[in-house]
């Protein structure tokens, strides 16, 4: 299994890494939850730009990008703009997206961007070559806020994720019953333990998807999203708490 380092951080082997979200609107919000963010046991910060109220001026989201990057230091940044079709605040032109997110990856104040796994093979794919050609790495995602998808289909998405030159693999899905939450599980096992040759990200949302997001180590998900003040999707929990919970499972593996 290939793991996936961004600056001292090694995604992909070990206890889960934790990530958290920012979900600022303005450049002081963002950089004062920053600050805040640098005193928790994080290991990847990702600042959601599509809560940003500039995010459409690109040359504000770089030098929101450089303070941020002087705040955090050696924690590393995964930049997504998450559009409003996956659960996120804001839609965007597939051109538009692709020119910020190459603008975020060449201008060095990033380590990771998130790309959204259905936006276009070919655009994915130049978003993807441009990034490695700057030396950033991809997440690719997909996000179902209503349900959760067949074994198989979770699967299939996380392969074509892989075959499009994706780092890290990620899905997201919404349990409408438990059951549903141990298909999620299942799916990343096997993908994790059959298909993958790089770490993969998944989670089932809100309440009753939390055990998703502590387990990653026994079933092979390498990251896991917890809250600072604001959480950025149902079902996150505090990063303490979720520290402790990784911790424990690490220690008994
Ligand atoms: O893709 C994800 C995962 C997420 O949706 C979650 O469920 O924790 C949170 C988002 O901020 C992030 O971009």
């Amino acid at each position: 299994m290939n793991t996936v380092q961004v600056k001292n951080t090694v995604i992909g082997e070990g206890r889960p890494k934790i990530c958290v979200p920012i979900v600022g609107k303005t450049k002081t919000d963002i950089l004062e939850e920053a600050k805040k963010i640098t005193t928790l046991p994080v290991d990847v910060v990702e600042w959601r730009i599509d809560w940003f109220d500039d995010v459409f001026a690109t040359e504000k989201v770089l030098e929101t990008a450089k303070e941020l990057q002087e705040v955090l230091k050696d924690i590393p940044v995964l930049l997504t703009f998450r559009t409003s079709k996956e659960g996120g605040e804001k839609e965007i032109s597939v051109n538009d997206y692709a020119a910020l997110n190459i603008a975020a990856a060449q201008s060095g104040y990033v380590d990771l961007i998130d790309v959204e796994a259905f936006t276009g093979d070919e655009v994915v794919k130049t978003i993807i070559n441009a990034a490695h050609e700057a030396g950033v790495k991809v997440i690719a995602s997909n996000h179902d806020f209503f349900k959760t998808p067949e074994k198989e289909e979770i699967i299939r998405r996380l392969c074509m994720m892989q075959e499009l030159g994706a780092d890290i693999p990620k899905i997201a899905v919404m349990p409408t019953c438990k059951q549903d939450v141990i298909t999620l599980l299942s799916a990343t096992l096997e993908m994790s333990e059959k298909y993958a040759d790089r770490p993969i990200i998944t989670m089932s949302m809100a309440g009753t998807g939390v055990v998703s997001r502590l387990t990653g180590e026994t079933f092979g998900s390498a990251l896991t999203f917890g809250a600072a003040s604001k959480a950025s999707a149902p079902g996150q929990v505090g990063v303490h708490e979720l520290k402790q919970v990784l911790d424990i499972i690490h220690s008994s593996l």
